[in-house]
């Protein structure tokens, strides 16, 4: 087993680990940590245990600690789900100590050194990890992309090796995106707001990371644009995305190639049967009704129209956020980084 720690347990993303990791086959969860404010209590304390899953009774004695290099001293790897601004040194500092992290915040998805990973799509960027090894760093940053981001990266795997130069992207993105502070209802109800802070251009470099090319020694961003427009929807959980992309192959080809997608991975304990799965209904897919499927890790695209139009759905905190970072995880053991 594996030692792992969560960093920011407390929060809509680390509730999310911590209900992937209590029962994990490879990670032992010894370690859970939060602000100042819930340090030095049980963890079934102080926890609001707010999502539509059981709360895992086996954490409920661990006792919360403050987030500090210390804490997670006993660690191999930890988890990230901390705000950005407190993730962006900590993290580096829990790297350069020589512990693993696998982290959902942006601070670092941008970094040159560092891998931007998707399973299914990039798994090779990990050889990232031997650039921060070989200028002397101890431990690892793997990060996992922006909640849209990977849906949209997801929904055009299957259709990578047609030619295309130009993704327009328009979503529709859960509440719980935002955090448990992050929306009021009084915003939110009856509404849509058209802005989430620098999602757009999240979207727009991120896509290009993942899907670039690693020649060894860094990652040339793919050559296509990327346009995206995002907007906030009274849905709990679940981003959809509209997309329009300048694919010239026939729908028939194009449903076909994503019929036949098939996942790179095997054996991997969270990895879905399918990462990506092709709706027929002329409905679907629906957040309410798709975003669990595969355990909330496969994302479904339907409504492939000429255009070429379609749209793409995915669980925003599951694959969006702390699922994906596990399967990082997950695969960064099968590769003996761990
Ligand atoms: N991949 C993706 O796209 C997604 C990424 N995220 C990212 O994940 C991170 C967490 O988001 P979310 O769970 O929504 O946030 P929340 O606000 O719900 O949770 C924040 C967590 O961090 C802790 N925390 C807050 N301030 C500090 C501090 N100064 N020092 C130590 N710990 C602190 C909180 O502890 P306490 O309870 O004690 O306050 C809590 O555990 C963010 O970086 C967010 O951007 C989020 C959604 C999707
Ligand atoms: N911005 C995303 C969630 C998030 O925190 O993204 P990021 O980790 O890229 O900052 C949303 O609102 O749905």
């Amino acid at each position: 087993m594996i030692n792992v720690g969560v960093l920011g347990a407390t929060g809509a993303v680390g509730q999310r680990f911590v209900q992937l990791l209590a029962d994990h086959p490879w990670f032992n969860l010894q370690t859970l940590t939060a602000s100042e404010r819930s340090a030095g209590k049980p963890y079934g304390k102080v926890v609001n245990w707010r999502l539509d899953a059981p709360y895992p009774d086996n954490v409920s004695d661990l006792v919360v600690t403050p987030t500090t290099v210390e804490s997670v001293k006993d660690c191999d790897l930890v988890f990230s789900a901390l705000p950005a601004d407190v993730a962006t040194s900590l993290e580096t500092e829990i790297a350069d100590a020589g512990i693993g992290v696998c982290s959902n915040a942006r601070s670092h998805r941008m970094d040159p050194e560092v891998p931007l990973v998707i399973p299914e799509v990039n798994p090779d960027h990990l050889g990232l990890i031997d650039v921060q090894r070989d200028r002397g760093r101890g431990g690892f940053i793997v990060t996992n992309p922006n909640c849209s981001t990977i849906v949209l990266a997801l929904a055009l795997a299957p259709i990578r090796s047609f030619e295309f130069h130009d993704v327009r992207a328009a979503t529709m993105q859960a509440i719980s995106g935002a955090g448990f502070a992050g929306v009021s209802a009084m915003d939110i109800y009856d509404n849509v707001i058209p802005y989430i802070g620098s999602e757009e251009e999240k979207m727009e470099t991120e896509t290009l990371k993942i899907m670039g090319k690693f020649n060894g020694s860094e990652v040339i961003p793919a050559p296509f644009r990327v346009s995206a427009s995002c907007h906030r929807v009274p849905v709990i959980d679940g981003h959809t995305i509209a997309v329009w992309i300048d694919v010239k192959e026939p729908v028939d080809e194009v449903k076909k190639a994503y019929a036949n997608f098939k996942s790179p991975l095997s054996n991997l304990p969270l990895q879905p049967a399918k990462a990506v799965e092709l709706l027929d209904q002329s409905d679907r897919p629906q957040p309410r009704l798709d975003r669990n499927r595969g355990r909330g890790m496969t994302v479904s695209v339907g409504r492939i129209r000429e255009g070429l139009r379609f749209v793409a759905l995915g669980h925003n905190t599951i694959r969006g956020a702390a699922g994906a970072s596990v399967l990082n995880a997950e695969l960064i053991c099968s590769k003996k980084y761990l």
